[in-house]
């Protein structure tokens, strides 16, 4: 038995990304929860012939300890999108506040599911979640993930197009670390599985790397105020959700990269630390998932001396991000 949880269940990403779990036959159960609508999002997937039985609940009579009750794995999608001209650090005001208050129901009801933090700014919302579950004494580092998939499934198509074959984006690889906003984006193209043509410029290289970092941006504007990626999130949400579940189920060898604390896999975090110069308590680390969570964090590996630049650049951005999420929480009651 499974039981997923969407916290921010009838939103843009919420409603497509609920669907997807609701159709994934390792899911036997999914609760959905928003402070709007989730009693018709959920009627409406109930109807659907899949295993999973649906529930969703609202904010009254205690509905998020409700729809957390038995989790194993909470996806975290709720939170205010950009409009053009915004950061993703300009959600974090109102967005710390609702992932503080989620992370909350979390660590009192299900302090052991896995967690899935979508809201942005992600590398400030998770030490929200990580500040919160250390106040309630039920930190695991190996079992709170920023879902950074989004910029790894961009960068497989981007580099597809390049090379005009989009059959061949869903098998190509390129790790993409650092967090997730702009220049803390590190896609790593000299690693992917994909060769970039022959005689590919750097000026292009350089081009590539931007549209990568600034993917979101692309959506933002073409959405002209109506919000931010949803469907491609949903799609991004839903595969790193069945990669957990697929390892938890015991598939080995399972690697994605994902935003993590360190201490997650105190090796692996001491070896990354000290290829990107930094102390940074977080990045986002090719991930090994196991039956646990975080099984082992992979190193960078070999980088081209752009790439060295791309992190170099990626870390103040971070370590800026991080604080501000640590600061929420020490600065406010709970
Ligand atoms: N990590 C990523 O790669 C990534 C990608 C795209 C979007 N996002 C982020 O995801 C978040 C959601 O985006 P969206 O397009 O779905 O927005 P949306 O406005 O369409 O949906 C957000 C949902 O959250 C709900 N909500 C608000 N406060 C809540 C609370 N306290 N408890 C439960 N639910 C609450 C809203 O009612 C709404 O249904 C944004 O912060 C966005 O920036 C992240
Ligand atoms: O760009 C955004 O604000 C949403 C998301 O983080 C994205 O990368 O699409």
């Amino acid at each position: 038995m499974t039981k997923a949880v969407v916290l921010g269940a009838a939103g843009g990403i919420g409603q497509p990304l609920s669907l997807l779990l609701k159709v994934n036959p390792l899911i036997t159960e999914l609760g959905l929860y928003d402070i709007v609508n989730t009693p018709g999002v959920a009627a409406d997937l109930s109807h659907i012939d899949s295993p999973a039985k649906v529930e969703g609940y609202l904010p009254p009579d205690d509905g998020l300890a409700k729809t957390l009750k038995g989790a194993d794995i909470v996806v975290i999608p709720a939170g205010v999108p950009r409009k053009p001209g915004m950061t993703r650090d300009d959600l974090f005001k109102i967005n710390a506040g609702i992932v503080r208050d989620l992370a909350t129901g979390i660590a009192k009801t299900c302090p052991k599911a896995f967690v899935l933090v979508i809201s942005n700014p992600v590398n400030s919302t998770v030490p929200v979640v990580v500040e919160v579950f250390k106040q309630h004494g039920v930190f695991d580092p190996k079992r709170i993930f920023g879902v950074t998939t989004l910029d790894v499934v961009r960068a497989s198509t981007f580099v597809a197009e390049v090379i005009g074959d989009l059959a061949k984006a869903p098998s190509i690889s390129v790790p993409v670390i650092g967090g997730h906003s702009g220049v803390t984006i590190v896609p790593l193209l000299s690693q992917s599985s994909q060769p970039l043509p022959s005689g590919y410029s750097q000026e292009q290289i350089a081009a590539l790397t931007n549209r990568v970092q600034f993917g979101g941006d692309e959506v933002v504007k073409a959405k002209d105020g109506a919000g931010s990626a949803t469907l491609s999130m949903a799609y991004a949400g839903a595969e790193f959700a069945e990669k957990v579940l697929r390892a938890v189920k015991g598939e080995k060898g399972i690697i994605a990269p994902s935003f993590v604390h360190l201490s997650a896999d105190a090796a692996g975090g001491k070896a990354v630390q000290s290829e990107i110069g930094s102390t940074l308590d977080y990045f986002s680390a090719r991930v090994e998932l196991g039956p646990g969570g975080v099984e082992k964090i992979h190193p960078i590996g070999e980088v081209s001396e752009y790439e060295q630049g791309l992190i170099k650049a990626a870390v103040p951005e971070l370590a800026k991000n991080i604080d501000a999420g640590n600061a929420f929480i020490h600065g406010s009651k709970l």
